[in-house]
């Protein structure tokens, strides 16, 4: 992608390529053009992983992708806000997005939060669940085949299979009988199950809830969990004409499909984000 003469996103392809009947009536570049208009009161989020960074066989390896950091520290003082939205705590996002001002961080679904640097905040009624999810992960590790990966996130238990996609049945079993015998909730994700909390929290419930004082919001996701998210933009321009919502793919040869088909445009990868952003922000500034 490049920026032409007039300064204009070119070579994005419009919005809901794909699809039948587009979602939103708007091209790339007209949506950033009214984001222009409407910046200081519209919000960008950013799923963290597959999204703002590459995929790693590591969980703890990740960084974000080249031009990502600078782009959103452009964009972040134009904008009413900006917010990661992950499955990752709180605490792992702050290592990545520490320095970078005015940036809402959404952890573990919305269980926890902090708001433009400000002390973490954890779900009230997620806490009792502590002790449980620890024993989980214990459990994990001690039941699982080596070659599964157990991550252990306080609030959550991610089981990963990526190094042996040949276990990804049985480790996800496990884990769905292990959810079901303590009343946990699961999600599904890029070859990993993760086990949560019964608490009602999700990507689409942050969402709704900050977008409920905006006048725009463009979302950017590439798993299944940022479908919801997507769902919370569409209802909130179902519910306002005149609200600009639009709903970013990042491609993947695992749930990209399904993610793309919910979408109004697929970006490449984190890479290709990062120079969107960057032409984003020269478009904003
Ligand atoms: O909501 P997100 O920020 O997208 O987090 C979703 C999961 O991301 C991480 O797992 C994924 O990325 C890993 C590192 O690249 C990769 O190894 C794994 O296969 C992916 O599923 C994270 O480790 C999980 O806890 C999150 O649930």
């Amino acid at each position: 992608m490049s920026r032409d003469s007039r300064g204009t996103l070119s070579r994005v392809p419009p919005l809901n390529v794909g699809n039948h009947q587009p979602l939103t009536p708007l091209s790339a570049d007209q949506a950033w053009r009214a984001t222009a208009d409407r910046a200081a009161d519209t919000v960008l989020f950013f799923d963290f992983d597959g999204t703002l960074a590459p995929v790693d066989d590591d969980p703890t390896a990740v960084q974000p992708a080249p031009k990502v950091l600078a782009a959103i520290e452009v964009l972040a003082p134009a904008m009413q806000r900006v917010a990661i939205v992950s499955a990752r705590p709180v605490d792992f996002l702050r290592d990545h997005f520490d320095g970078l001002d005015g940036v809402d961080l959404y952890g573990l679904y919305g269980l926890e939060h902090s708001h433009s640097g400000g002390e973490t905040v954890t779900e009230p009624a997620a806490l009792p669940w502590v002790p449980t999810m620890a024993e989980l992960a214990d459990l994990a590790r001690a039941e699982l085949p080596a070659g599964a990966l157990v991550e252990f996130k306080r609030l959550s238990v991610a089981l990963h299979w990526r190094t042996a996609p040949e276990l990804g049945p049985a480790v996800e079993r496990w884990g769905r009988e292990q959810a079901e015998r303590l009343g946990l909730r699961v999600q599904a994700g890029r070859m990993v199950l993760e086990i949560k909390p019964p608490v009602d929290r999700d990507k689409g419930m942050v969402i709704g809830e900050v977008v409920r004082t905006a006048a725009g919001a463009w979302y950017f996701g590439d798993d299944v969990s940022d479908i919801k998210a997507f769902a919370a933009l569409r209802a909130r321009a179902a519910a306002d004409p005149d609200f600009v919502g639009v709903c970013v793919a990042v491609a993947n040869p695992e749930t990209g499909q399904e993610v793309a088909e919910a979408a109004d445009l697929t970006i490449d990868s984190p890479a290709a984000l990062g120079d969107f952003l960057t032409a984003a922000a020269h478009q904003l500034g």
